[in-house]
């Protein structure tokens, strides 16, 4: 179809020629009148098929002028055979005529091809357009289907549920009353009716018995003597409608011999009974929702005679070869294994089926009933739904059960064969009355097993399924104790809960019950009011649990942060006693190298191991006595120590440390015992700055020991003074600390000899020379005074003192700054740890 036609050159025109005459006919000897010519120099290809065109017999010699004639007339798409190649002037054309109709030809057929070739590319282009069209609508229409699909779900079921409530509401037992007319010979033997119809109520009937009393019996709905099969009908079809919605369902008439049980359930040919209606409803009901739900049924027959189970449907039903009886099935329903299950599709089938059946009954003659029925009849409708939506599958039953004819043997004169079988009919509807009163009476066991006709129908009576009762009465009042007996069965069915008389309850009852109702409402909306304060209280608590969690939490982590502080202060007070420890031994150390003037006698001065903080190791610790050394009891054990080991000229020593630890304790102020160098103010700068003193000393007293040289402000004149120990001082130079004050005559032998500023660790000679002491008025105004603790040394100079006095290294700079870095560590810690606790006690 793609290749291209190409015309034959005039150079192979001969060889054509000759192809053709050898042939002897162009057309390969079909010649005929379809016109459907081979071009033999054209390639094989179905267009070289051509085929005339409908007007094909203007063409031939009407349209050609000359023999070549012309093809411009026709179509581009209509290949016409030249009217030259027929008959026997084919010779004289094969000529420049022929090559140039071939050429058209060969036009043509280009067209040809092109034409298709756009046509299959345009099919090509609306496939595709319709590929995506239909990928579209699908996208758009899936989730409308989904929707739509889950809509009708939802509204199936609301449907079934409403309806289900509907025959809930009515009862799940109902029972229905019929009485039949008087028959003819009832009449002629003179009998009477004896019930009484209120046409105004349609659920109440009154016997009239023998004395002439009337007793009153209520039914769900009461048919008299003229009410037809299709009001019967009428009133049952709910009930049957429910076996489509998978409910099992099980209608069944009750009554004496005669009294019409057969004639409702079957009916004749001419009246249909419920049976039939039943089936050609469930038939009609099923095609009308045939495009949302495929329903199956099959139908089963068989009957219960004399406590066995005979398949009606069987082929020799007389002669069974296997005896059926009932098992119980895996979804705890019960079955009769090798029963037929015919399916059917149409009421006709079913008609045949109940007819075949109905032949197959055990009946026989009774004085009351010609062809009484002396077994239990059951149909049993077996309705398999698919739900074509949801994909919901049901399988339900529905029992049309003719029951044989309750009977008097005595009254029915029957014996031999006809009296086993009323006692055996008798036995199973007292099996029946007995299974009815224990629904009634809603006992834990239900005697289901005590007949076969009570077995089979287990799973069709009481729980959720819907039991419908047909009490067949005779108005004949020759039956009268045989319709109270009936009367009285079905009063007792009546009175399952669920039934009809809750229903219809007197008015009095249902005020009762309404006002019981509007009390329940109320006590329902309190209970929902409660509900809601009960969550909400739940909501609150939960909420607060979280909290109490969190802050439990919380606790935890203070506490341990706590401990973790208490460590770090632990290591801490050892750290700064190995710092303190080790600058008292440096300072030793540094005292002995540079010989720094005593700041008493040499004696009365306490070795700087013996003031420390810090305890000796354990091992290296000496108890001459039973007193163990603490923190707090150091200020004692220093005084003891002095007091015992210092010679006679030393008086008691006071301890000059206050314990780093967070141990409170009220901390004696200590004398100073220190003296400074400063710059000797004016006696007008004195005074303010004493007060200030009173301050720092106050300071001093609250904090530990500060490895600090204070600059304290000094008489501009040394004066003598009296020390507590009776000693006359100067205190000029060391007034601020009386401790360690120098007396004026060691003060006149120091000589300094360390050059000032020489090194960060030598010592600086910030102490005017001794002979500047020995001045009693200053030399100058700005005159130095520089107090050196014993203790100090030169610091680095990186580290700078808080108060440099001069530039460049400071007096005990790095101590200085260690010592205060180490307390403002200590003040943070405790502060945190006071944090913490105060948060750990919140
Ligand atoms: N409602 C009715 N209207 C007219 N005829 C009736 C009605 N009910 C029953 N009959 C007639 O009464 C006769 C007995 O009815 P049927 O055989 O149905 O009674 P039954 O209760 O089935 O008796 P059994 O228990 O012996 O089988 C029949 O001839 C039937 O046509």
């Amino acid at each position: 179809m793609g290749e291209e036609f190409v015309p034959p050159s005039p150079l192979s025109h001969h060889k054509e020629s000759a192809s053709v005459e050898e042939h002897g006919d162009p057309l390969h000897g079909h010649r005929d009148q379809t016109q459907d010519i081979h071009l033999d120099a054209a390639p094989v290809s179905p267009l070289h098929v051509v085929h005339c065109d409908q007007d094909q017999n203007l063409a031939p010699s009407e349209a050609m002028d000359g023999k070549g004639g012309s093809f411009q007339e026709y179509k581009d798409d209509c290949l016409i055979p030249s009217p030259v190649l027929k008959g026997d002037a084919v010779d004289s054309f094969f000529g420049p005529d022929l090559l140039s109709s071939l050429q058209l030809l060969g036009t043509k057929y280009n067209n040809l091809v092109k034409k298709c070739q756009d046509q299959s590319a345009e099919t090509e282009t609306l496939q595709a357009d319709y590929e995506l069209l239909s990928s579209k609508c699908l996208q758009e229409c899936e989730p409308r289907y989904e929707d739509l699909k889950k809509k009708y779900t939802r509204e199936c079921s609301e449907r079934k549920r409403l309806y289900n409530e509907l025959i809930e509401l009515r009862g799940n037992i109902r029972v229905f009353c019929r009485c039949r007319p008087l028959s003819s010979d009832e009449v002629s033997t003179g009998h009477t009716s004896v019930i009484e119809f209120d046409r105004t109520q349609d659920s109440e009937l009154q016997v009239v018995c023998s004395d002439n009393s009337k007793k009153q019996f209520k039914f769900d709905h009461i048919f008299g003597p003229d009410a037809n099969q299709e009001a019967v009908f009428a009133e049952t079809l709910p009930v049957v409608n429910s076996v489509l919605d998978g409910y099992n369902v099980c209608i069944f008439a009750y009554g004496q011999t005669g009294t019409g049980k057969t004639f409702t359930m079957e009916g004749t040919p001419e009246n249909r009974g419920v049976n039939y209606r039943a089936l050609e409803e469930l038939f009609r009901t099923s095609s009308e929702r045939s495009s949302t739900v495929r329903y199956e049924f099959s139908v089963s027959m068989l009957e219960v005679y004399n406590e066995k189970i005979r398949d009606l449907l069987a082929e020799n039903s007389d002669h069974p070869t296997k005896k059926l009886e009932i098992k119980q099935v895996a979804d705890g329903t019960q079955d009769v294994p090798g029963l037929v299950e015919a399916q059917t599709c149409s009421i006709g089938e079913v008609w045949e089926m109940l007819k075949t059946g109905g032949k197959n009954r055990s009946v026989g003659s009774t004085s009351a009933n010609e062809l009484s029925s002396r077994s239990h009849c059951l149909v049993r409708v077996t309705v398999k739904g698919e739900y074509l939506v949801s994909g919901q599958r049901s399988r339900s039953h529905l029992w049309l059960v003719d029951l044989a004819g309750s009977e008097r043997v005595g009254k029915i004169e029957v014996e031999g064969e006809r009296l086993k079988e009323s006692q055996f009919i008798n036995k199973s509807l007292s099996a029946l009355g007995d299974v009815i009163s224990a629904l009634a009476a809603k006992t834990p066991h239900i005697p289901y097993r005590n007949s076969k006709l009570t077995h089979l129908l287990q799973s069709s009576l009481g729980g959720d399924c819907k039991t419908l009762m047909f009490t067949q009465i005779s108005p004949s009042s020759g039956d009268l104790g045989e319709t109270l007996c009936t009367l009285n069965f079905s009063t007792r069915v009546r009175g399952i809960e669920h039934g009809p008389a809750r229903k219809q309850a007197d008015p009095a009852e249902s005020f009762k019950l309404k006002q019981m109702a509007e009390k329940l409402r109320q006590e329902e909306k309190e209970s929902a009011r409660l509900n809601e304060s009960l969550q909400l209280m739940h909501i609150k608590y939960a909420s607060r649990e979280n909290v109490f969690k969190t802050l439990q939490e919380k606790i935890k982590e203070a506490e341990q942060t706590c401990r973790h502080y208490q460590t770090k202060v632990k290591d801490l007070e050892n750290q700064l006693a190995d710092n303190k420890n080790s600058r008292a031994q440096a300072l030793t150390r540094d005292s002995a190298k540079f010989l720094k003037p005593p700041l008493a006698p040499i004696k009365e001065r306490q070795p700087l191991g013996r003031i420390t903080n810090r305890l000796p190791p354990s091992g290296l610790r000496r108890c001459s006595t039973a007193t163990v050394r603490t923190f707090e009891n150091k200020e004692n054990i220093l005084e003891r120590d002095k007091s015992t080991t210092t010679g006679p000229s030393k008086g008691p020593m006071k301890a000059r440390r206050v314990s780093l630890t967070t141990i409170v304790r009220s901390i004696p102020v200590q004398p100073k015992r220190r003296a400074s160098i400063a710059i000797l103010p004016s006696q007008a700068e004195t005074r303010p700055l004493q007060n200030a003193r009173a301050t720092n000393r106050l300071s001093q007293s609250r904090m530990p020991r500060r490895s600090v040289a204070a600059v304290n402000p000094l008489p501009t004149t040394p004066v003598a003074v009296a020390t507590p120990d009776g000693k006359r001082r100067f205190s000029n130079f060391l007034s601020c600390s009386s401790k360690y004050n120098s007396p004026p005559n060691s003060q006149k032998m120091w000589r300094p000899n360390v050059p000032t500023f020489a090194s960060p660790r030598q010592s600086v000679q910030l102490v005017p020379s001794p002979a500047s002491f020995s001045c009693t008025k200053p030399t100058s105004v700005n005159k130095l005074c520089f107090s050196v603790q014993k203790r100090v040394v030169v610091g680095s100079p990186a580290a700078q003192p808080r108060y440099p006095m001069f530039p460049g290294p400071s007096i005990s700079n790095q101590a200085l700054f260690r010592d205060k870095e180490m307390v403002r560590r200590l003040g943070t810690a405790q502060r945190v740890l006071c944090k913490n606790r105060r948060q750990s006690v919140i």
